[in-house]
């Protein structure tokens, strides 16, 4: 049996029973002092090995933080709860909407004279995030109001009302548990700027990972898309631009956004969200109007809706259409005549004086525009609605169809088709389909009709609109240099784990050695 291996159980459990000799004891005292070293390294290899492996492909625990931001519109306010890892909290796209609250009744601006009613108005959503953000996380989560034109347009006409909306927010807001962050009115200038963001973030158009999940550089990532947001009392144009702009026009922003810099220009436009807009259009014929009755090429044939001219000329928007008509009533009915109406919109835009290279309308300079459009808001109700969705409608010429098809329709057939849809939206799609296309017509936008996405909620999650991009921004969410997403940079860990599993290799076959070794000096 002399120089034959013993079996492979006996490597490993056989104890010597018996020392031969002095020679031999010394020898063994040698090789088990080695056998200890290398177990030893053997041991710290492998906790090595282990803590490389659990630090790189750690489970993150589900810990979430929470964000709510009021959008306090002109025509109606909404809340929406976000929500994130918070471990991940800088990774693109990884903040969500969670939930959603639409408020009961009008825009904010319209509690002016009755403020005690606050409280009531937005107790109901508030209450709903009570609800859903876990108690313990209330403190922590940020709660913003943020609103638009319609407050906009109530400060230009009375600003201590205006303060005092906002005072009543601010104090019922106060008295909840959640981190309230103020209410305020934002400028155009952010709500453009804050939809291009929410819409680049969510279409992950600001920074990509590779396959090895390591952040792309500045020129591997994507083209950003351009937002286009139409609200009721005013509309905003926004995207990257590699024109030289004159300083004077103040129209671009810088942003530095994870590691890469973007040249943003953008415009709000106010009096020309969809609401502003026809009541401008109302109150312009009104004056041409036969005593009583005002024909409205943009409703349907059969519609009729009586107003008080005093109405039309109430808005910052439409007192200089105020002329020598006292108040009184006014029948309008439609005549459903899409090109008349288009025609008659086109009259709300100011083509006649441009001090700069090149204006839209109302001698606003913009730049060319440069590639993809998301259009979101009432671009996207309107449009969603008529079914002409560019991904829908492949030309101009077809949408143009289907639009003189609908405004001509009778008002009891379109009445009758769709009873579940709120009449004031339903006997005004055919003025906001209108309106929508003349708007893009004046950006120059409806040549690249297939290049303008309407969008609604982006991943079907996320409602496009500039809160998102509000929050991110406040909260500092958006790095400005590319963050690193793991411990070890890939390479580095694939490195690692080479050379820790060679040297467990090299100890486990040196260790069997020396062990066979000295087991044949027991023997
Ligand atoms: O479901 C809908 N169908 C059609 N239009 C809608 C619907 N929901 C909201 N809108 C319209 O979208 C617009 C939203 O404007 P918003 O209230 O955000 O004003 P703002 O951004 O100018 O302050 C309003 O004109 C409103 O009537
Ligand atoms: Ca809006």
């Amino acid at each position: 049996m002399e120089g034959m291996m013993p079996p492979f159980h006996f490597l490993f459990f056989s104890k010597p029973s018996v020392y031969i000799d002095q020679n031999s004891s010394v020898k063994t005292f040698f090789s088990r002092n080695g056998i200890l070293i290398l177990g030893f390294i053997f041991i710290l290899s492998l906790i090595a090995l282990i803590a490389v492996g659990l630090a790189q492909n750690k489970k993150l625990p589900d810990n979430f933080k929470y964000g709510i931001v009021f959008d306090a519109g002109s025509s109606h306010t909404s809340m929406y709860i976000y929500k994130w890892s918070a471990e991940k909290m800088n990774d693109t796209g990884l903040v969500y909407e969670t939930a959603s609250c639409e408020v009961k009744g009008p825009g904010i601006s319209s509690y002016a004279s009755n403020l005690q009613d606050i409280p009531v108005y937005l107790s109901k959503c508030m209450g709903k995030a009570k609800d859903l953000i876990p108690k313990y996380k209330h403190q922590d989560t940020p709660l913003y109001l943020g609103a638009t034109a319609g407050m906009r347009l109530l400060r230009m006409e009375n600003e201590e009302l205006a303060k005092m909306i906002l005072s009543a927010v601010t104090s019922l807001f106060n008295s909840y548990p959640f981190n309230f962050q103020g209410a305020r009115i934002i400028s155009g200038f952010e709500e453009g700027a804050y939809g291009w963001i929410t819409i680049n973030y969510l279409l992950g158009k600001l920074e990509k990972h590779n396959w090895k999940n390591q952040f792309l550089r500045e020129n591997e990532t994507q083209d950003t898309y351009g937002a286009l947001d139409l609200g009721g009392a005013s509309t905003q144009i926004t995207f990257v631009t590699s024109t030289q702009i004159s300083k004077q026009f103040k129209k671009t922003t810088q942003f530095r956004l994870y590691g890469k810099n973007y040249t943003v220009y953008t415009y709000s436009y106010l009096c020309h969200g969809v609401d502003q807009a026809l009541l401008r259009k109302l109150a312009l014929n009104a004056k041409d109007a036969s005593p009583g009755a005002l024909m409205e090429p943009c409703f349907h044939p059969g519609y009729e809706r009586t107003v008080l001219t005093s109405s039309l000329f109430s808005s910052v928007c439409t007192k200089i259409y105020k002329n020598w008509i006292s108040s009184r009533n006014l029948t309008i009915q439609g005549t459903g005549n899409f090109q008349k109406c288009k025609e008659s919109i086109t009259e709300l835009f100011q083509n006649n004086y441009c001090n700069a290279s090149y204006c839209t309308f109302d001698m606003i300079y913009r730049p060319p525009t440069e590639g993809h459009f998301g259009a979101f808001s009432a671009y996207y109700y309107a449009m969603d609605f008529l079914n002409l969705t560019s991904d829908k409608v492949s030309s101009l010429d077809m949408v143009t169809h289907k639009m003189e098809e609908f405004c001509s329709t009778p008002w009891s057939v379109v009445n009758t088709a769709f009873p579940q849809v709120k009449e004031k939206y339903l006997s005004e799609y055919c003025f906001s389909g209108t309106y929508v296309l003349t708007l893009l017509q004046k950006y120059n936008l409806t040549e690249y009709w297939t290049q303008v996405e309407f969008m609604d909620k982006i991943n079907n999650k996320t409602e496009a609109g500039w809160t998102l991009g509000y929050m991110l921004n406040l909260t500092n969410m958006i790095p400005a240099e590319l963050p690193q997403s793991k411990p070890f940079s890939h390479p580095t860990y694939i490195s690692l784990m080479v050379i820790f599993s060679l040297l467990l290799a090299i100890v486990f076959i040196l260790g069997s050695v020396m062990f066979q070794k000295s087991s044949y000096f027991w023997k």
